[in-house]
């Protein structure tokens, strides 16, 4: 038996981290990983940016809530989220009353060189992507910070480091 909270999740903008960090982190705990955006293509049968294509931001945004409701009441969890989680109140409200919320936090050129490169995220789909990142972090934010138990800045140390210095914060919280 070992200290660490039932359940982790993990919150942030789009790059900061969570799928990488919380698969690593989810491995050493000896936790099931799962990753909301990974349940919803599985649930579906499509990639992320098809069903934005077919039903909207709108239509995803339901299918998130559905899974992280039923994700968030299961046990000795690690839960990657997506970048959008917070922007409804149930899902904060999931998330911050049946587990550990980690914020990993970035800046808005950090999460751009992060995710410049990668085509399956819709919403930087656009011809300003840089300034679209800096546009949700200012929104999103206050929303990460509210629904967090803890904040970790992801911008400088590496994944493996990240894994380690929230190994040693949750031994010490519990
Ligand atoms: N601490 C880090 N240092 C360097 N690169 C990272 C770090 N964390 C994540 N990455 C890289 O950034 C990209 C986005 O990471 P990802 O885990 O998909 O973020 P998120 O799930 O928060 O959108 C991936 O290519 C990943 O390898
Ligand atoms: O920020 C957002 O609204 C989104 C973030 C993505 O997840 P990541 O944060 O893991 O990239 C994914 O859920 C979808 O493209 C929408
Ligand atoms: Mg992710």
């Amino acid at each position: 038996m070992n200290s660490f909270p039932e359940n982790i999740f993990l919150v942030g903008v789009m790059g900061a981290g969570k799928t990488t960090v919380g698969r690593l982190l989810a491995k050493k705990l000896g936790r099931r990983f799962v990753d909301s955006d990974h349940e919803i293509e599985a649930r579906c049968g499509v990639r992320i940016p098809t069903i934005f294509e077919m039903e909207g931001e709108e239509g995803f945004r339901k299918r998130e809530a559905q899974v992280i409701d039923e994700l968030t009441q299961e046990k000795n969890l690690v839960l990657a989220t997506g970048g959008g989680a917070v922007l409804l109140p149930e899902n904060r409200q999931h998330l911050h009353q049946r587990g550990v919320v980690v914020y990993l936090r970035a800046t808005p050129h950090e999460l751009w060189l992060r995710t410049r490169n990668d085509k399956g995220r819709p919403l930087l789909n656009n011809d300003d992507p840089r300034g679209t990142l800096e546009k949700l972090f200012a929104i999103r934010d206050p929303l990460y910070r509210e629904t967090a138990h803890h904040v970790i800045d992801t911008g400088k140390p590496s994944v493996n480091q990240l894994v380690n210095t929230l190994m040693m914060q949750f031994e010490l919280s519990t």
